[in-house]
């Protein structure tokens, strides 16, 4: 029987009603103990209690100590499997990723409901979650998102409802397995990239999302350069349009030396430098097309990009296309 450990940091998952909302007041022994109920997993698990959090507190550097507590934990364990809060468990997820690279399975999992819950979600979410890391299937799958029965890749997750129990989608990707009462199937292997970020890195600099929308000018680019962003991230429209203004702002930066991605405001699917006087413009001047990621996760590659040595001289845009073309994220060059 392998032998896994289950850190604990908060979120929904270990909340109980307080006078002034929900607090997280459940241990990481107590989320165990109801999973266990669900489908009878006896399996040895070390528990640590990392953080008691609702996911909207959580900041990069503590992600990183997370990360760092995952690395630790896997040095003694065949699998892991965190409990997290689920409004940021899709750029923790990336972090992970970015920070294990191919790894022993580690799979992030919680609740829409809470711990006291009269049917609560949890204790099911966490039974798939302690299945999945268990099961030779899960070998070679790295960091995932185990939610609602289904098995996500950290590369391309997002939170797709607000309360509805099946809370995450990877929208380009799809599932890569599913967890029920009848057993774990795995029915793709995800791409691994190699891990961008080393154990010692405890923060990342600063990257600023800029939206897009009707009518949107150059106000919201230049007051993320005024708050000293290393590099910006444009919520594009479409498969990565921007308005002129914004693309003349842009175009200039590049110009100048600062680095920018462009993704999706969709949600789904590539982006690409297509129209002229928007995403074609940007792409000639250097911008880099984050294909699947959400704005946040592509923030966090290129922070992790900017924020780590460059060992071989390549330029961020090189090391970020890399990057993205073995995440699956951009075709292979
Ligand atoms: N369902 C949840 O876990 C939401 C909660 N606010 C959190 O992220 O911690």
């Amino acid at each position: 029987m392998p032998r896994l450990t289950l850190l604990a940091t908060g979120g929904t998952i270990a909340t109980r009603a307080g006078a002034a909302g929900r607090v997280v007041g459940a241990t990481g022994a107590e989320l165990l103990a109801r999973a266990r109920d669900v489908w009878g997993f006896d399996g040895e698990v070390d528990v640590v209690d990392v953080a008691g959090l609702v996911s909207s507190a959580l900041t990069v550097p503590k992600a990183l100590g997370l990360a760092r507590a995952v690395r630790e934990a896997l040095a003694g364990s065949d699998g892991v499997v965190v409990t997290h809060g689920t409004d940021t468990m899709e750029e923790t997820a990336f972090l992970l990723a970015l920070a294990l690279g191919p790894s022993a399975p580690v799979t992030l999992t919680g609740a829409q409901r809470p711990f006291d819950d009269a049917a609560p979600d949890g204790p099911r979410n966490l039974a798939a979650a302690l299945a999945w890391v268990a099961a030779p299937a899960a070998a070679g799958t790295g960091v995932t998102i185990t939610f609602a029965d289904a098995v996500l890749p950290a590369i391309g997750v997002r939170k797709a409802r607000t309360l509805g129990l099946e809370a995450f989608a990877a929208p380009t990707r799809g599932p890569i397995g599913h967890v029920d009462e009848t057993g774990v199937r795995r029915h793709a292997r995800p791409e691994i990239p190699e891990a961008l970020l080393a154990a010692d890195v405890t923060d990342l600099p600063r990257v600023a999302v800029v939206p897009q929308y009707l009518g949107a000018d150059a106000t919201d680019v230049e007051a993320a350069v005024r708050a000293g962003a290393r590099g910006l991230v444009v919520a594009g429209f479409g498969a990565g349009n921007t308005t002129p203004p914004v693309t003349e702002a842009l175009v200039d930066l590049l110009g100048r030396g600062l680095p920018v991605m462009v993704t999706s405001r969709t949600g789904s699917g590539a982006v690409a430098g297509l129209y002229a006087g928007g995403g074609a413009d940007l792409a000639a001047a250097g911008a880099v097309m984050a294909g699947d990621l959400s704005h946040w996760q592509a923030r966090l590659l290129l922070a992790a990009v900017l924020g780590t040595p460059d060992a071989a001289g390549e330029g961020w845009d090189a090391r970020a296309r890399r990057w993205l073309a073995d995440a699956g994220a951009t075709p292979r060059g």
